[in-house]
């Protein structure tokens, strides 16, 4: 698909030359301008990082350097050569890859069939293929097996896998979107060692993140995007996070503040001896029991894949088979409804937004009344209020600074971030008893993220409860009164957040130091 090549410029003395040149890259959507002029150059054996607020491009901008959009105007050059990328598969062919935040695998699947599936030409789907796995994997110290199922893989090892599958197709530029939202400390350690390996080979990493201080640590060109246009590319050495967060957002940020403890010994959730079996034998939740008072912020911590989806989908009355009691402010739910849950007094942000959160291909009013349908504003007397609706989504636009065009916008226009905000805010207009959160700030920006705690924070002192559950340890620590820490379906220790690193969280929850470490087959 490449189209006739100018002769490529000379580098400058000294700089690698350019493997990915963007030049007035512009894509719109209705009623938005989703890139606007961005330039960005990023030169071979190099990390680049990609930052901005939410809403303000990435997704877009890399889905045009891999071939799912077409942008509306601008050029892409590969190495040099003008290049036209119709499809993903012509990115690949032109030596681009992606890893997605959802990894794309089957769990059934051994590592092998997995990374030859639909590259059959290459190596065939045999010993060929095997070699060359391993030889990759050698190469780049990713301890990847051929032989094992993807399904007795922890999470950082499925993105390492991934990330073979990518190398595996010849690319020699590797974009990834927000690898680390789903890694404990060690295993961000691992991938950014990995990534540091792809670049000593010559290759260039191109990748998207809200977390600052990582991108500091392991980007050597960090590129600002604001409202679709490139701000500017910077050198990390001699910026800080913070410099960072305002160019990203064009204002001097507010100081974080913290605060004093707001529990209170009112028991508001009341969890014993919740358990959930598994068809397999193993039980997905063993005996677990906890209190969350009024005013207390309960954090979970785990490897993603413990029992903390089932924890919450289980006291969500989403879990046929769980057994155990739920008790909400003195009131037995273990039989009821998921509706008669919330209807009780518990506001719920679920892990996958995409299947329990939101109708993508309906419009944001209509999402404000998901879950609430019975409920004041968004209904009286029984029947839905679109007027009511509308304006109270206007509200939450508006106080959770969603970036949108308008009520009417359908959910599936709105930007990952943006499309969270949306549903935290919905979750907290019912006034809650109780907040059920699982990673309420995933894929949210930092400016948003602020924003965020600073409304749990307000309903906590006004007496909310919350479970927390997220995979972004800071958050846990920032947020929480109490954390305990879910291995295998158990709690199996609980911690101060003001006296724990986390360092000593990340060893908790892969079972470190325990000889209950090895995986356990059902
Ligand atoms: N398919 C689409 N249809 C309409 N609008 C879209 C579509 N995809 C993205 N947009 C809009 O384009 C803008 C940029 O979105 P994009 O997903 O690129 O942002 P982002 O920087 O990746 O944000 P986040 O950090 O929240 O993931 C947003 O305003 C978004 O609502």
């Amino acid at each position: 698909m490449s189209t006739p090549a100018p002769a490529p410029a000379a580098p400058p003395a000294g700089e690698a030359p350019l493997a990915v040149r963007l030049r007035g890259i512009g894509k719109r959507f209705p009623g938005v301008i989703a890139n606007d002029d961005v330039n960005i150059d990023v030169r071979r054996g190099t990390i680049h990082a990609i930052v901005g607020e939410n809403g303000a491009g990435k997704s877009t901008l890399v889905k045009i350097l891999y071939g799912v959009q077409a942008p509306d105007s601008g050029t892409i050059e590969i190495s040099g050569e003008l290049v036209s990328l119709g499809s993903p598969a012509d990115a690949i062919k032109q030596g681009v890859g992606m890893v997605f935040q959802h990894f794309m695998l089957a769990d059934n699947l051994t590592v092998l069939e997995n990374v030859v599936l639909g590259a059959e030409k290459l190596h065939g789907i045999g010993g060929a293929a095997r070699a060359e796995i391993k030889r990759i994997s050698d190469a780049y110290g990713l301890g990847i097996e051929p032989d094992h199922l993807v399904e007795d893989l922890g999470v950082g090892a499925r993105q390492r896998v991934e990330i073979l599958k990518v190398l595996y197709r010849g690319a020699r530029v590797i974009i990834l979107d927000e690898p680390t939202a789903v890694l404990v400390p060690q295993e961000v350690d691992e991938l950014f060692h990995n990534l540091r390996g792809l670049k000593a080979e010559g290759l260039a990493v191109i990748f998207i993140s809200h977390k600052l201080d990582e991108v500091l640590s392991v980007a050597d060109e960090i590129t600002v995007i604001r409202r679709g246009t490139t701000v500017r590319t910077v050198d990390p050495v001699g910026v800080t996070a913070r410099q960072l967060a305002e160019l990203m957002v064009g204002s001097e940020l507010p100081s974080p503040s913290t605060e004093a403890s707001t529990v209170t010994d009112k028991v508001l959730l009341h969890i014993a001896h919740l358990s959930l079996p598994s068809p397999e034998g193993r039980p997905l939740l063993d005996d677990i029991s906890f209190d969350i008072h009024k005013g207390e912020v309960l954090g979970i911590a785990g490897v993603e894949g413990n029992g903390q989806a089932e924890l919450v989908e289980s006291i969500m009355g989403m879990r046929k088979g769980a057994t155990g009691d739920v008790v909400l402010h003195g009131r037995d739910l273990s039989t009821t409804s998921t509706r008669g849950r919330r209807e009780g007094g518990i506001g719920y942000i679920p892990a996958d937004r995409h299947r329990h959160g939101l109708l993508l291909d309906a419009p944001l009013w209509e999402n404000r009344v998901l879950g609430h349908q019975t409920r004041e504003p968004s209904a009286s007397r029984g029947l839905i209020d679109k007027r009511a609706a509308r304006a109270d989504t206007q509200r939450i636009i508006d106080e959770y600074d969603v970036r949108t065009p308008g009520v009417d916008t359908l959910a599936r226009a709105l930007s990952g971030g943006n499309q969270q905000k949306l549903i935290v805010g919905r979750e907290m207009a019912g006034a809650p008893i109780l907040l059920v959160a699982a990673h309420p700030t995933r894929g949210v920006d930092v400016g948003a993220q602020g924003a965020i705690w600073a409304h749990i924070k307000k309903a906590r002192r006004e007496g909310l409860a919350v479970l927390l559950i997220s995979a972004d340890l800071d958050e846990l620590i920032g947020l929480s009164d109490r954390i305990e820490v879910i291995l295998r379906g158990r709690l199996v220790g609980s911690f101060d957040p003001s006296d724990v690193t986390p360092q000593q969280l990340g060893s908790a929850m892969t079972g470190a130091g325990d000889d209950t470490t090895s995986r356990e087959t059902a």
